[in-house]
C-alpha cells in the first residue's frame, strides 16, 4: 500500500452517487483534489442537479454523471469504457448503489442491484486496475451493512444481499493476491445512516429502537458525513481484504478478525484444523 495514501490526482468511479452516502462521497473526494470522479446512477434529475453544482464548484472536467443501471452489465461496461477511454486509468471504485424493498416480488431486483452488480463491477474494476493485467493498482470498496452480520425478521433478502457482498469481497481479496494485483479489495458494514434508504424502511419503528427487529441494541442513527468520513478513512488506511464497521458517528472499527474467526470457530467445532 502507498504510504500516506491521498485522493490527489486519482480517477474514481462511484456507483449510486446521486443521493445519500454516494453523493457525500463524490463531494468529499472532489474536495480532496481527486483528478476526476464519475458517478453512476439511475436517478437522472438528482444526478444532473448534483453534476451541475459540482462542475460549478470544482470545474467541468472534474466530475461526470453517467446514467446507468448498474445491474445491467452492458450499461455498466459501457460506463467503464467511457471512463477508461477518457482518462486511460482508474484508481478507485466504490460500489455503493443499492435498493431496499420489503415487497416480495422485488427480491430478484434487489439481488441484481445489491449483489450481482457488485460482482460485475468488482471483476471489471480488477481487470482494469490490476498491475498483473496492465493496470496501475488501486482500491475497490464494496458497501455492505451491519444487516449482513445479524439476522433480520423484516429484511431477509436485503440482509442476505449484504452478507453476500461481504463474503464475495473477502473471498475475492484472498483469491487475487495483492502482491500481484496491487488492488486493495475492501468492505464496510455501515450502521443505520440518515438517508432515503433508511427513511423508506420502518423509520418510525427504527426510531423506537427497532425492538421487534433485533435481539439487542440497534446502533444510533448516524449522520451521512460520518459514514462518508469513515469510508474515506478506510480507503486511505485499510489493508487488502479487511472489513470495517462504520456506525453511530464513530470512527471505523476493524472487524476483519471477528469475521474470519467466526468461521474458524465453527470449523473448530466440527473438528477442522
Ligand atoms: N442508510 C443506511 O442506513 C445504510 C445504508 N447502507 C448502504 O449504503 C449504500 C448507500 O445507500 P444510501 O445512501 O443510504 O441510500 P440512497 O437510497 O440514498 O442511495 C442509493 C443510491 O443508489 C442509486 N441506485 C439504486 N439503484 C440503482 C441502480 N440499479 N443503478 C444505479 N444506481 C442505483 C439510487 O438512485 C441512489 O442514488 C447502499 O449500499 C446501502 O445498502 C448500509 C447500511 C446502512
Ligand atoms: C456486528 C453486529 C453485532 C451484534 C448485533 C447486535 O446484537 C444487534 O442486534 C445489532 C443490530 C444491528 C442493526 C443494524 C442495522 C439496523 C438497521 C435498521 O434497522 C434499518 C434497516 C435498514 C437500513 C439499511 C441498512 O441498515 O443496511
Amino acid at each position: 500500500m502507498e504510504d500516506n495514501f491521498t485522493f490527489e490526482g486519482k480517477v474514481i468511479l462511484v456507483t449510486g452517487g446521486a443521493t445519500g452516502i454516494g453523493a457525500g462521497l463524490v463531494r468529499s473526494i472532489l474536495s480532496q483534489n481527486a483528478r476526476h470522479v464519475t458517478f453512476l446512477d439511475l436517478a437522472e434529475h438528482k444526478s444532473e442537479v448534483l453534476e451541475r453544482e459540482l462542475k460549478n464548484k470544482f470545474g467541468t472536467l472534474r466530475v461526470m454523471f453517467i446514467k446507468c443501471d448498474v445491474s445491467d452489465e452492458k450499461q455498466l461496461n459501457e460506463a467503464y469504457n467511457k471512463v477508461i477511454d477518457k482518462f486511460h486509468r482508474l484508481d478507485i471504485v466504490i460500489n455503493n448503489a443499492a435498493i431496499l424493498s420489503e415487497e416480495e416480488n422485488l427480491y430478484k431486483r434487489m439481488v441484481d442491484v445489491n449483489f450481482s452488480a457488485v460482482i460485475s463491477s468488482t471483476l471489471r474494476a480488477l481487470a482494469t486496475m490490476a498491475v498483473d493485467k496492465g493496470g496501475s493498482g488501486g482500491v475497490i470498496l464494496n458497501v455492505s451493512s451491519m444487516m449482513a452480520l445479524t439476522p433480520s425478521n423484516s429484511l431477509a433478502v436485503y440482509s442476505a444481499t449484504k452478507a453476500a457482498v461481504l463474503q464475495f469481497t473477502n473471498s475475492i481479496a484472498i483469491n487475487k493476491s495483492y502482491s500481484e494485483s496491487e488492488v486493495r479489495v475492501l468492505s464496510v458494514c455501515l450502521g443505520p445512516t440518515d438517508t432515503a434508504i433508511l427513511h423508506k424502511h420502518n423509520s418510525e419503528l427504527f426510531d423506537k429502537g427497532c425492538t421487534q427487529c433485533f435481539t439487542s441494541r440497534v446502533p444510533e442513527r448516524q449522520r451521512v458525513e460520518s459514514a462518508v468520513k469513515g469510508i474515506i478513512d478506510v480507503i486511505k488506511k485499510a489493508e487488502n481484504g479487511s472489513t470495517w464497521i462504520i456506525a453511530s458517528n464513530k470512527p471505523p472499527v476493524d472487524i476483519t478478525v471477528s469475521v474470519r474467526e467466526g468461521l474458524q470457530n465453527r470449523c473448530n467445532d466440527v473438528g477442522g484444523s
